[in-house]
């Protein structure tokens, strides 16, 4: 497991006359975490489906480690790059245990078992999610948020070189948001992960990509991009950025008043 390079170069995408996502370009340094920011509806689940490849995008290259991912094995692909999802379906008929040890499918050829290897790995990312005590539990009956974690833990025992996650945080909480962030900081793989909560992403990733409308509106580390003007222009709101004293993030309060108007508004 060594992180990967991940090149999103000029990547449009639309559905039907719709532009989803739009010239969008963006590079992660192998091990970076990148935080994707923006408005519902803004773009950042078509972009991320562009990059696990369940969108094709029409124009511009997804490249990890300097390879089209579009042109790659599927299988080939499955064991670089791992992805948790929204609508992962995730009614599966299999015990929690059994769920994380589909991240080891692409690692392996038809029919093999777990190897002892397989099985630590399995162990390190249930624990990795403090799902350990939930491993014999039928997948279907667990709460939202321990579902969430189980589909994180799945994505981990992928061993992944890039690491694709959408609003991985729903459902979870406080404790369990901080911990999973917290983890994805430590992975050796490269991260770029979709979040509503600025203050969580200031915090956690290396660099916001924001995005409006389908189009990156703003790129780099959260104490360039989270800015009052920046929030007022792609939120509508009014809000004070600060730097927390104790973490040195950004930290944004926001506020009851209307943004004032900004120039294009
Ligand atoms: N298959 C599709 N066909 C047509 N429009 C689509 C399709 N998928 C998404 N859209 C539209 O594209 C836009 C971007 O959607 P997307 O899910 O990427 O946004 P998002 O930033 O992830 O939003 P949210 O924060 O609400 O999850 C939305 O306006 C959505 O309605």
């Amino acid at each position: 497991m060594t992180a990967a390079e991940l090149v999103v170069d000029g990547v449009t995408l639309t559905a039907g006359a719709r532009r989803l996502v739009e010239d969008v370009s963006l590079t992660a340094r192998a091990g970076e975490v990148i935080g994707l920011v923006g408005p519902n509806g803004s773009g950042k689940s078509s972009l991320l489906r562009t990059i696990y490849r369940v969108l094709r995008p029409q124009t511009g290259q997804v490249r990890v480690d300097g390879t089209d991912a579009w042109t790659l094995p599927v299988r080939q692909v499955a064991r670089t790059v791992a992805a948790v999802v929204q609508e992962s379906g995730a009614d599966f008929d299999l015990t929690v245990r059994e769920v994380v040890a589909m991240g080891r499918t692409p690692h392996k050829r038809l029919l093999d078992g777990d190897t002892p290897q397989d099985a630590e790995l399995i162990d390190w990312a249930l624990d990795a999610v403090d799902a350990t005590a939930l491993t014999d539990r039928p997948f279907d009956q667990l709460s939202g948020g321990e579902r969430q974690r189980v589909l994180i833990a799945r994505a981990l025992a992928q061993q992944p070189s890039l690491l694709v996650l959408d609003e991985p945080t729903n459902h979870l909480d406080i404790r369990h948001q901080l911990d999973v962030l917290g983890l994805l900081r430590r992975l050796p793989a490269t991260v770029l992960v979709a979040l509503h909560d600025l203050n969580l992403a200031a915090y956690h990733c290396d660099r916001l990509c924001v995005l409006d409308h389908g189009k990156v509106t703003a790129l780099g580390p959260p104490a360039e991009v989270l800015t009052p003007r920046l929030l007022a222009e792609v939120y509508g709101v009014a809000s004070e950025v600060t730097v927390h004293p104790r973490t040195g993030a950004p930290q944004v309060t926001f506020l009851p008043e209307r943004p004032p108007p900004t120039p294009n508004s």
